[in-house]
């Protein structure tokens, strides 16, 4: 019999179900199995503790229904000030999320966005309003307003902690993925927050704010497929349920892009997909961040 400790704030799903102290024991057949497929697939291992988890990594995936948008909040909680950011926040989210980065403790010190959405407004704007000293964060060839205007390379620092910037336009002109820092203290398996451009078992579409199937698929085979197959994949929307993949799982199972370019192209150009409900406001208001929708005294 084996036994495995899971350390706390691990940001794989299957584990934040578990408390820190949480030990549990297999027999060696599925172990063999398991340690198998995740050879295949970059999924977690189980050969080391602290292969699978970071100490200062406070990690929670929210949602908001109506937009079946993801918002990441991080924080180093190894930090005194346990400073944190979000990731691609929702104006409907705003409130709920604010309240559980007070009761928490965390300092949140920047709100981050993957691209201008083009189905939802962004909460970058409210959240400033309601935190003084939040800076937003938007990428520079998305040509819209924010307070960081961030680039290939960028690292975006919280504490001792930091997502490293990945430029992979296709689904807009602007998109951005941003990963978890490579280095000892940073969270291992590295995490990749891929907006629209790569989601779980598909992809952003490619027909408007500048996109382009061929963009799209060499950013996710450049930018993202070459990221360790253990990687763990949170996109900006899922439609389906699922919360998270891997760069191996989405490298042997996403059914867009394990075809060829032409291939891809082709069913990038046949989603016969409606305009997004919300297009007409969300984007005008994405390009500012979402700050037309503050009282001009709280700008
Ligand atoms: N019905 C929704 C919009 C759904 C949609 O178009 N989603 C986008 C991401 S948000 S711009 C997308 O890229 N989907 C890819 C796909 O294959 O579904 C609405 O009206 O808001």
């Amino acid at each position: 019999m084996l036994r495995f400790r899971f350390l706390p704030f691990c940001p794989c799903p299957t584990s934040s179900l578990l408390s820190s102290k949480t030990t549990f024991s297999t027999s060696r057949t599925p172990l063999l199995l398991f340690r198998k497929l995740s050879s295949q697939m970059g999924s977690y291992t189980t050969s080391s503790g602290s292969q699978l988890s970071s100490s200062k990594l406070l990690f929670r995936q929210l949602f908001e229904k109506d937009s079946a948008t993801y918002t990441y909040l991080l924080a180093d909680v190894s930090h005194p000030d346990k400073p944190a950011l979000l990731v691609d926040p929702v104006d409907k989210t705003v409130d709920r999320d604010l309240s559980l980065v007070k009761e928490l403790g965390l300092k949140l010190i920047y709100a981050i966005n993957t691209h201008v959405h083009a189905d939802h407004v962004t909460g970058t704007g409210l959240i400033k309003s309601k935190v003084p000293g939040v800076k937003s964060i938007i990428s520079k060839a998305s040509n819209a307003r924010a307070d960081r205007l961030i680039e290939p390379g960028d690292k975006i620092y919280f504490g001792e902690l930091f997502l490293e910037v990945r430029a992979t336009p296709g689904h807009t002109l602007g998109c951005v993925t941003y990963v978890t820092g490579d280095g000892p203290n940073q969270p291992q398996p590295r995490m990749a927050f891929t907006g629209d451009a790569l989601l779980i078992r598909g992809c952003g579409r490619t027909d408007f704010q500048g996109g382009s199937s061929e963009n799209l698929y060499k950013s996710v085979h450049t930018q993202i497929f070459t990221l360790p197959k253990d990687t763990l994949l949170y996109p900006a929307h899922d439609y389906r349920g699922f919360t998270v993949s891997t760069v191996g799982e989405e490298m042997m199972y996403n059914p867009r892009l394990t075809r060829n370019e032409a291939g891809f192209k082709g069913i990038m150009e046949n989603l016969n997909l409606s305009y997004p409900k919300m297009m007409d406001i969300a984007v005008p208001a994405n390009m500012v961040c979402g700050l037309q929708d503050v009282e001009p005294k709280a700008i």
